[in-house]
């Protein structure tokens, strides 16, 4: 794993350099195999990367979006985090239905749910049960609570470690999400840490010791690239580093 930590001025250049190793990474994909996978974060700190994805002109026929975690809500709801990607970008582009991958959020049980997205997963990068796909790009976001996707502080979740999908929970409320070892097999994995609520989450999430089960980005470890990208106020107390 290569870690690199980038304190940026605000918001907006922190975005703007997502974008740039965003771009970079895809480009590199498609020149190299054809096809650039990405897999996106929910919540509010990327949607102004969605925005400025809309007006890129990727190849978007040989992109392939997925996600790393959903609410369990409608497809259709404010909190969904497919509907926030579609919204700021995919709706704006001319990417193919068939390469937009969301969690299904429609089965009375979610543990159904996270089945038939990994199998999914396993049938699009034609992979074994038992074996991880890499992701050319996966973005998450952390919670202050120091969760990342869904992976939430002192969950089931965090340990399971023989899928690629699995149920998340949130105060009881079940989530769908990526599991740490998918993650970790990813080519690249880029955080995206903005405001100064986010300043203890991270400072457990870098400490030397921790607990991995009460700070669950701390489980984040790539085969390839790890990019961390805090604005000042998050970042505050980080030097650029990598
Ligand atoms: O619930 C979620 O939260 C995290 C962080 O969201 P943010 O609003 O603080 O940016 C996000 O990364 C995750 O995908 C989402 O489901």
């Amino acid at each position: 794993m290569t870690k690199i930590v980038e304190v940026l001025p605000d918001l907006e250049a922190l975005i703007d350099r997502a974008l740039a190793i965003v771009l970079d990474k895809l480009n590199a994909a498609v020149t190299e195999r054809g096809i650039g996978t990405i897999a996106l974060a929910g919540g509010s700190t990327p949607k102004p990367l969605y925005e400025k994805l809309a007006a890129q002109s990727l190849p978007w026929d040989k992109i392939h979006v997925f996600w790393g975690d959903e609410r369990y809500v409608p497809a259709d709801h404010p909190d969904s985090n497919q509907r926030m990607a579609r919204l700021a970008w995919l709706d704006r582009v001319e990417i193919p239905a068939s390469n937009v991958h969301p969690m299904a959020t429609n089965e009375a049980d979610p543990a159904i749910a996270a089945q038939t997205h990994a199998a999914e997963l396993q049938a699009f990068f034609q992979v074994k049960a038992t074996e991880f796909p890499a992701f050319d790009v996966i973005l998450l976001g952390i919670g202050d609570d120091a969760h990342t996707a869904s992976l939430f502080p002192h969950t089931d979740a965090l340990r399971v470690d023989d899928r690629l999908v699995t149920v998340g929970s949130k105060d009881g409320q079940p989530r769908i999400t990526f599991t740490v070892p998918l993650i970790n097999h990813a080519q690249t994995v880029i955080f995206m840490v903005a405001g100064a609520s986010k300043q203890s989450a991270l400072a457990q999430i870098f400490a030397p010791v921790a607990d991995d089960m009460t700070y669950p980005s701390r489980l984040i470890a790539p085969q390839g690239d790890l990019w961390w990208l805090l604005d000042q106020s998050a970042g505050q107390n980080f030097k650029n580093e990598g």
